[in-house]
């Protein structure tokens, strides 16, 4: 398992002009409201709010936005399916849910074995669509599905499209996404709703930063470190220096992600100026290394609840 994100020529480069999202035809006082009104996860309250309007009704609050990772289908998709409710409920801003696929290259050890056993218990793209078309009404907070681009050319990129923003999913995040065919993706997403949120990393050279942020929707994923997904012990300076370049080439929300796995961490990366925090591999760890997913959860619960609580 090679440092997967290593070569900045795996992201995109595309160039076009336009603004940086494409939000839902919401307003925004109704958006506030969704939030206001849907204190308990059992309610039907459906985000139709993107990830773009989420961080901007962030900021005005001065907040900074937690996002967690978990891989659908871990230990199963009923739990994914409560999970969801609990990363939810307890103050998630957006959730990545991770597509298992069978080569996920830029993932270290835990979500590798997470992708496996959802994968040797059956979790099938189908079978994660039908889930999310139950739970996504009963969310406050928009989904952002992560998957790599194999499963997306599988089924074509139209129809991939339309099937996920049929059931209410308002973001998608592809790391692998071949240049060639950035165009394509893009196309169709703008199309349906969907947000594509593109990821820079350290060694992405600056001119290519530039043009990753222009095109890219939603936020920005600010790989925090080379290599892959996975837990590490402190998140490295040049965070803070990265998340500066990216502000003053633009206004899009920045997120950072790899690595990070502590109340310490978010609370650091937040005071560098991001306006969002993903958490994976700490999280699919509580999940899947739990002796029940009963247990499973109330440890996502309050490892949730710790996060949020050590950002603005
Ligand atoms: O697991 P970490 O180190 O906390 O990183 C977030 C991450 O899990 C999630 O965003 C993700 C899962 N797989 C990826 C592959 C590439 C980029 C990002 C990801």
């Amino acid at each position: 398992m090679a440092a997967a994100l290593k070569a900045p020529s795996t992201f995109i480069q595309l160039k076009t002009s336009g603004s940086h999202s494409f939000p839902r035809f919401t307003s925004h006082t109704a958006s506030l409201s969704a939030k206001r009104f849907a204190p308990m996860a059992s309610l039907a309250v459906s985000s139709s709010v993107g990830l773009a309007e989420t961080f901007s009704r962030l900021k005005q609050q001065g907040k900074v936005a937690l996002i967690p990772y978990i891989t659908a289908g871990d230990p199963d998709l009923s739990t994914t399916a409560e999970a969801l409710k609990v990363l939810d409920s307890c103050g998630s801003d957006i959730i990545e849910l991770g597509v298992p696929y069978s080569d996920p290259l830029a993932d270290g050890p835990v979500i590798q074995a997470a992708a496996t056993r959802s994968l040797a218990r059956g979790t099938n793209f189908n079978a994660i669509i039908s889930m999310l078309k139950e739970v996504v009404p009963q969310l406050s907070c928009p989904i952002a599905l992560f998957t790599y681009y194999n499963p997306i050319l599988r089924r074509g990129v139209e129809k991939f499209m339309s099937t996920i923003s049929d059931i209410g999913v308002h973001g998608l995040v592809v790391p692998d996404v071949p240049l060639e065919e950035t165009e394509s993706l893009r196309k169709e997403a703008i199309k349906h709703n969907i947000e594509l949120v593109l990821l820079t990393t350290p060694t992405t050279p600056r001119d290519r930063m530039k043009s990753i942020v222009e095109v890219s929707e939603g936020f920005i994923y600010l790989v925090s470190s080379v290599g892959v997904t996975g837990a590490r012990a402190s998140v490295s300076d040049r965070v803070q220096n990265l998340i500066q370049e990216i502000k003053e080439a633009s206004t899009i929300p920045v997120a950072v992600g790899f690595g990070i796995s502590k109340p310490e961490h978010v609370k650091q990366v937040a005071a560098w100026g991001a306006d969002g925090v993903i958490v994976g591999s700490a999280m699919v760890k509580l999940l899947g290394e739990a002796k029940s997913p009963e247990e499973g959860l109330k440890e996502l619960e309050n490892f949730a609840k710790s996060l949020k609580s050590a950002l603005p």
